[in-house]
């Protein structure tokens, strides 16, 4: 399991915590972060099954290098304190904390890690967490959620239960998301932390998550929680840069290595100002390129 803050994650994908088979085989499609659900994808009366299958199959099961997560159940039911002390016995990457409403339910969740953690002799603050923002208070106490705890990896917007507090439902050109888009991501980014999209259930809608995807990489996300494999291709698709900003990146990358080597912090590349914001870009194209295999080793564009 790979405990990193900074790291790739342009796909989260559900995975539904009571079924054997998906749980079993869900290293195989290549998502950045595997995310097991213990809430609503599982009913009530296979909450503990569910929970025993989680915990059983990250004891047993390879998943490469993906990033770890599990969905626990709300604070407000019964489950919530079994399914955490459970993950971080198993050593889970991410607690993802749904329904989150202002920082105090984060500083719990901080809290009960912390003690699980101690009781099952983890290296204490090595389990990061997540929140999902799905209502209206979430959505204005974004900020507050998201600096709420040094464990924070990042917020996801979480459309579906958003939507019903709000009293509307989706719709195809997303107008009833865009306040809340742009705070969870400017609360994300305010506060250091990752963002991600929520999830787009209609998989026979291939053009509509296409769309849907290049508007949220657009605006600035980290990502987008996924319910089905079909969907983390496509996902990578849209991240992928192109070979104009992988060679533009590579550029700037040499040339604050020359800077550097000057002693200078800025320097000028084809009359373009190349600083930290540029480089930092830059960066992040090279980690796109490389996760999508566009890259050799020395960074240089590979010809298909
Ligand atoms: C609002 C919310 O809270 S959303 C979060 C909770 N919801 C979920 O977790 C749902 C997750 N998704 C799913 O259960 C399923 O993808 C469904 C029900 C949406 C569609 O199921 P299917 O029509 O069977 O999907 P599909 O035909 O594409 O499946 C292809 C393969 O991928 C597997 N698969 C599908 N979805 C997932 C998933 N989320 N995780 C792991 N494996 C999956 C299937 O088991 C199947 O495997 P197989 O070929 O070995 O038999
Ligand atoms: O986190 C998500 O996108 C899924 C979810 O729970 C919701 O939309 O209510
Ligand atoms: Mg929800």
């Amino acid at each position: 399991m790979a405990e990193i803050k900074e790291r790739l994650r342009r796909t989260m994908m559900f995975v539904p915590g009571n079924n054997p088979a998906m749980v079993k085989d869900a290293g195989i499609y290549g998502a950045d972060s595997i995310m097991f659900d213990l809430e609503d994808a599982v009913s009530m009366a296979e909450k503990d099954a569910a929970r025993d299958l989680v915990y059983e199959a990250l004891q047993t099961q390879d998943y490469g290098d993906a990033e770890l997560v599990v969905r626990v159940n709300g604070q407000d039911t019964p489950y919530y304190a079994n399914d955490v002390r459970a993950m971080v016995k198993a050593g889970i990457d991410v607690v993802r904390l749904p329904k989150a409403e202002d920082a105090e339910m984060v500083k719990k969740l901080d809290a009960d890690i912390t003690a699980a953690e101690k009781e099952f002799g983890r290296e204490e603050g090595s389990t990061m967490l997540m929140a999902a923002i799905e209502s209206a208070k979430g959505v204005i106490n974004a900020y507050q959620i998201a600096s709420a705890s040094d464990r924070m990896m990042g917020i996801a917007l979480s459309a579906e239960d958003y939507t019903t507090d709000m009293k509307t439902h989706r719709y195809p050109d997303g107008a009833e998301l865009e306040f809340a888009r742009n705070m969870v991501l400017h609360a994300a980014r305010a506060a250091g932390v990752a963002a991600f999209d929520t999830v787009f259930t209609n998989m026979n809608d291939t053009e509509g998550f296409y769309r849907e995807t290049e508007y949220i990489h657009q605006l600035g996300f980290d990502g987008k929680s996924l319910v089905n494999p079909r969907q983390i291709p496509m996902v990578n698709k849209v991240y992928e840069p192109t070979k104009k900003e992988i060679e533009n990146a590579k550029n700037v990358e040499n040339a604050i290595k020359e800077a550097k080597l000057k002693g200078s912090g800025v320097i000028s590349m084809n009359g373009q100002m190349v600083d930290r914001p540029v480089v930092l870009r830059a960066e992040r194209v090279m980690r796109l390129a490389k996760a999508s295999n566009l890259i050799d080793e020395e960074g240089n564009y590979i010809e298909k």
